[in-house]
């Protein structure tokens, strides 16, 4: 680990502490790995599970003991947290629920959780003077602009009506009985909540806008480790479904269209915003990669060519099957037609661009899943010869 470490303007970067809530998740997992492999910077992780930190957590000889300390706390009850925030200079907020199929089934929790939950936490940054940075996401521009025009129309084609820019595009949700939006709606209110205790009260943030991150540890594959009837992300999804040789299921066709960026790349990104505050503080981040955008079909395509090179097992015929999303989600489902991040204020303050392609980023991810589950998920279906 580099001990004389520079920011983007030459400035050597102190050993700072961080208070990370939601560290036991995907990102906060990748992140801390990130911070103890190559900084000399202090988590403090919060979340109410470890499982995927338990590597950097154990053992006790490990080169960054000291420098990690779990502290199994569920933000919504725990008057610790306001200590933890205080013993910090920087607040990471990554605790939400963010599975879309919560987002229509149990709206409830996912207002809470994205709005209510979240407001202790800047109001602790707030009155002790610490800097947040929030994790909000690509969700809160909704629907484009293009998709209310003419499939025909011309004007589909200008990138003002599809490019989603932090400063100019608007938030487009669908009608409160689409429940799909409480999500959306919940990250843009404590983003504009943020944003006014910034310019009301002098509060030092940053939000970023995740546009699809993947990887390793995302989610969890249903009835190995996570729920059964559970539905993870998209990628899980679809692992679990080349773990277990049945097709993957095009919600609505798989019409819709996404950018993906690989988990190390946005890390980077983040770790940027970190160490340059200067750079980063009072600003709202796009974080994806404009030059992996692919429709749910296309996904599914070249995730079964790619699990069958890495695994050897031989594609199915059918590979996918239709399914409507109200048989899928559920009653209350919507969706958000195309997601291209605009990188201008990423990339000038930052100067971060994204790296890898999403064939070479499927490649690394499914050879994970593979590894990691194929045995189990085996033996999950294997029946017990009787005697
Ligand atoms: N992964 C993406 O592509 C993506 C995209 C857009 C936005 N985001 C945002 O980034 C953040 C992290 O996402 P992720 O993909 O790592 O999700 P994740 O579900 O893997 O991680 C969230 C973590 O927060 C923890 N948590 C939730 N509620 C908590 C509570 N009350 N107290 C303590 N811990 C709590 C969970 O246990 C979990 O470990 C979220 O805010 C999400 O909305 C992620
Ligand atoms: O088996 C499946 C699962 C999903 N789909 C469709 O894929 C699209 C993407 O789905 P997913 O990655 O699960 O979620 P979204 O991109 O819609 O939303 C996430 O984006 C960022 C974040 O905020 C946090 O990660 C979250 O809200 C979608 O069109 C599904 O319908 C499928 O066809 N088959």
């Amino acid at each position: 680990m580099a001990s004389s470490r520079a920011d983007l303007d030459g400035n050597s970067i102190k050993p700072m502490t961080i208070c990370m809530i939601g560290a036991g998740g995907f990102i906060g997992s990748h992140l801390c790995e990130k911070l103890m492999a190559e900084t000399p910077h202090k988590v403090l992780a919060v979340d109410v599970y470890n499982d995927k930190i338990n590597h950097l957590l154990e053992p006790s000889s490990s080169p960054w003991a000291e420098r990690i300390q779990f502290h199994r706390i569920n933000i919504k009850n725990d008057s610790r947290l306001e200590g933890l925030i205080r013993m910090a200079d920087l607040t990471i907020n990554l605790a939400a629920i963010c599975t879309p199929a919560d987002y229509n089934t149990r709206p409830l929790d996912t207002i809470y959780s994205n709005f209510i939950d979240a407001l202790p936490v800047v109001k602790y940054c707030s009155e002790n003077s610490k800097r947040l940075i929030h994790f909000s996401t690509c969700e809160v521009y909704g629907k484009t602009v293009g998709c209310f025009l003419p499939k025909d129309s011309p004007l589909r084609q200008e990138p003002a009506n599809y490019v989603l820019s932090e400063d100019t595009s608007p938030c487009i949700f669908g009608p409160i009985e689409k429940q799909r939006w409480s999500y959306a709606c919940a990250k843009q209110l404590i983003e504009r909540l943020i944003y006014a205790e910034g310019a009301e009260n002098g509060l030092e943030f940053t939000i970023v806008r995740p546009f699809n991150w993947i990887g390793p540890r995302m989610d969890f594959i249903p009835g190995i480790d996570g729920p059964s009837e559970g539905v993870p992300r998209v990628l899980a999804c679809f692992s679990n479904n080349l773990l277990r040789g049945e097709p993957l299921k095009l919600v609505d066709g798989g019409e819709s269209q996404r950018t993906f960026v690989y988990i190390k790349d946005a890390i980077e990104a983040v770790l940027l915003m970190i160490e340059n505050p200067a750079r980063a503080n009072g600003h709202i981040f796009n974080v994806g990669n404009p030059n992996n955008e692919v429709t749910v079909r296309q996904l599914a395509e070249m995730m079964t060519q790619v699990y069958t090179k890495v695994s050897g097992e031989p594609a199915l015929a059918s590979p996918t099957i239709d399914i409507s999303s109200k048989e899928f989600y559920g009653e209350g489902y919507d969706d958000s037609d195309k997601r291209i991040p605009d990188m201008t204020i990423i990339n000038r303050q930052l100067g971060w661009n994204p790296k890898t392609s999403l064939w070479d980023l499927l490649e690394s991810t499914l050879t994970y899943q593979h590894r990691t589950y194929a045995e189990a998920v085996k033996k999950s279906t294997s029946v017990p010869v009787s005697s």
